[in-house]
C-alpha cells in the first residue's frame, strides 16, 4: 500500500466519502464524484491522514471502499453520535424495532429551519401515514443534511439546523405520538445521488421534502425578515441611531467575502486594473488585501519557477491565502498569470468552500498588444529564446470559459475597467 497514490480530500469529498462509508453511496459513484481519481487510491484528510483506501472504476459495480481510519469528527449537534450515524446503521436499527417495519418508515427531509406551517404539516404527514397508529408506533426519520463546508454567512448552519430538527422531533413525539430518529447526514450535493436515494439508503420507505411543504406567502415572509427587522429598528430608534444599529447588526463582521482572482498573459494588465481597485475598495472602507502576481513571487512562492507544476503550486497558494482572507468576510484581490484551468478552478473552489464569493475577472488583453507593450523586455528575451516556458509564447494559456467578466485593457482605460469590477462586486455585497 505504501506505493498506492493518495488524494486528500476538500471538505466536500469528505462529505461524500463519509456518507459511502456509512454505505449510502457506492464506491463506483464515489469514484466518479472525484475528478481524476486513479483506480486505486488512498483518500487522506487535509493533514494527510488515511481516511480509507478506494478500489474502483466510475461505473464499476465491483468497487472497493475499505476504511483506514476514522472520519475526522468536530463539535457541535451534527457531531454528536446518537445522530451522526451511517446509514447501514440506522437501516438495520429501524428493522428491528420492535413491531417495527422498515417498510413503513417515513423520512422527512429538513433541509431548512422548519416553520410553524412545516411542523403541522410534518404532524399531519406523521398521523395520516400510520406512522403514529397504534399509540405511536411507526418508524419517522429526519433527515438533516449537513455540511462540513462554512454556510454562508446569515443563514442557519449545521448546528443550528440540527436543533432545530431536534425541537421538531420533540414536537411530533408531542403531538402524534411518533417514534422519530433524528439522523444527520454528511451531505455536499456531490455524488450524483439525491437525498431521496440517500434516505432509501438509511431505511426510508417514503421521503418528503419538507419545505415543500411551505407556501408561497410563508417563503415570502421568511424572504422578508431582514427588512422587518429594519422597520422594527427605524420605529424604534431615530435615523442617525437606526443607520448605526443596522450597520452593527449586519455590517462588517457578517458580511460574505469576496476573492476576486484577475487572470490574463504578461502586460495584460492585471496588476494595474487590482491595484487600483484594490486603492479605491480599501478607500470605500472595504478591507481589502492584494496579493498581486509579481509581489507573490518575492514572498509567497520565492524561488519557485515557471513549468507548470510550480505555477499551479503558486496559483494554489494564492487561492489559498485569498480564501482564508476572505473567510472572514475581508476581500482579497489576486493577479497572477493562472495560465491553467485546473489551477483556477481549484482556487474557485477553496474560495466557495470558506463560505466566500469568487469573481474571476478575464483581463483578454490579446498577445499582440501585451507583447507590443513588453513593459519588461520579457517578451522580447521570450523570442530570443532566452527566457524559457513563458506564456502565451513557450508556454500555454488556457483561456477560462467561466469567467464573471471578461476585460480586454486594448479599449478599456484603467478607471473603466476598475468600475466595471466594483459594480459587479457591488451585486454580491450588501
Ligand atoms: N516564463 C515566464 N512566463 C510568464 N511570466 C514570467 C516568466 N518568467 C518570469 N515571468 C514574470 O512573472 C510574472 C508571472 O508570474 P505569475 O506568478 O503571475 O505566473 S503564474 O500564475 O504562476 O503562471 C510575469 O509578470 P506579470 O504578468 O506582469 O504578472 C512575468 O513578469
Ligand atoms: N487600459 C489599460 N489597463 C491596464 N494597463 C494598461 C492599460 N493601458 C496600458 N496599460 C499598460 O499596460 C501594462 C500592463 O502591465 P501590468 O498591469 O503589470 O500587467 P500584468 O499584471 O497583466 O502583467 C502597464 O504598463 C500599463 O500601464
Amino acid at each position: 500500500m505504501t506505493d498506492t497514490p493518495t488524494r486528500v480530500l476538500s471538505d466536500d469529498e469528505l462529505d461524500l466519502v463519509e456518507l459511502a462509508l456509512g454505505g449510502a453511496l457506492s464506491a463506483s459513484s464515489l469514484a466518479a464524484a472525484l475528478p481524476g481519481v486513479p483506480a486505486d487510491v488512498v483518500l487522506t484528510d487535509a493533514e494527510n491522514t488515511p481516511l480509507a483506501r478506494l478500489t474502483a472504476l466510475p461505473g464499476e459495480l465491483s468497487g472497493v471502499l475499505e476504511p483506514l481510519k476514522p472520519v475526522p469528527a468536530a463539535i457541535g449537534p451534527q457531531w454528536d453520535a446518537a445522530v451522526r450515524r451511517p446509514a447501514r446503521a440506522v437501516r438495520a436499527a429501524l428493522g428491528e424495532r420492535p413491531g417495527g417495519d422498515a417498510q413503513q418508515s417515513l423520512a422527512l427531509l429538513v433541509t431548512e429551519v422548519p416553520t410553524r406551517e412545516e411542523l403541522d404539516a410534518a404532524v399531519t404527514l406523521v398521523s395520516g401515514t400510520g406512522a403514529a397508529t397504534n399509540g405511536g408506533a411507526g418508524p419517522v426519520l429526519l433527515l438533516v443534511p449537513v455540511a462540513r463546508r462554512a454556510p454562508a454567512p446569515g443563514t442557519v448552519g449545521a448546528p443550528g439546523l440540527v436543533r432545530s430538527a431536534l425541537g421538531l422531533a420533540d414536537s411530533l413525539t408531542g403531538q402524534a405520538g411518533a417514534q422519530v430518529t433524528t439522523v444527520a447526514v454528511p451531505w455536499s450535493g456531490l455524488g450524483g445521488t439525491t437525498l431521496e436515494e440517500v434516505a432509501a439508503a438509511y431505511g426510508a420507505a417514503r421521503t418528503e421534502p419538507l419545505p415543500a411543504h411551505r407556501s408561497p406567502a410563508t417563503a415570502e415572509r421568511v424572504a422578508a425578515l431582514p427588512d422587518v427587522r429594519d422597520e422594527a429598528v427605524r420605529a424604534l430608534y431615530p435615523p442617525a441611531s437606526a443607520a448605526e444599529v443596522s450597520r452593527a447588526a449586519t455590517g462588517g463582521a457578517r458580511r460574505r467575502g469576496v476573492v476576486v482572482f484577475f487572470t490574463g498573459l504578461s502586460g495584460s494588465g492585471k496588476s494595474t486594473v487590482a491595484r487600483a481597485l484594490a486603492a479605491e475598495l480599501e478607500d470605500d472602507g472595504l478591507g481589502t488585501t492584494l496579493l498581486d502576481g509579481d509581489e507573490v513571487r518575492h514572498h509567497l512562492s520565492k524561488g519557485l519557477g515557471f513549468d507548470r507544476e510550480s505555477r499551479e503550486t503558486n496559483v494554489e497558494r494564492i487561492g489559498y491565502v485569498a480564501a482564508l482572507v476572505a473567510k472572514h468576510g475581508g476581500i482579497a484581490v489576486a493577479a497572477p498569470i493562472a495560465p491553467f484551468a485546473a489551477g483556477r478552478a481549484r482556487v474557485r473552489t477553496l474560495a466557495e468552500e470558506a463560505g466566500a464569493h469568487f469573481v474571476l475577472v478575464h483581463v483578454s488583453t490579446p498577445l499582440a498588444v501585451c507583447e507590443a507593450r513588453d513593459r519588461k523586455g520579457f517578451y522580447a528575451k521570450a523570442r530570443a529564446g532566452e527566457i524559457a516556458e513563458f506564456t502565451g509564447i513557450s508556454s500555454p494559456y488556457e483561456e477560462p470559459d467561466d469567467a464573471e467578466l471578461v476585460i480586454d485593457t486594448t479599449d478599456v482605460p484603467v478607471p473603466e475597467a476598475v468600475e466595471t469590477v466594483r459594480r459587479h462586486l457591488a451585486t454580491l455585497l450588501p
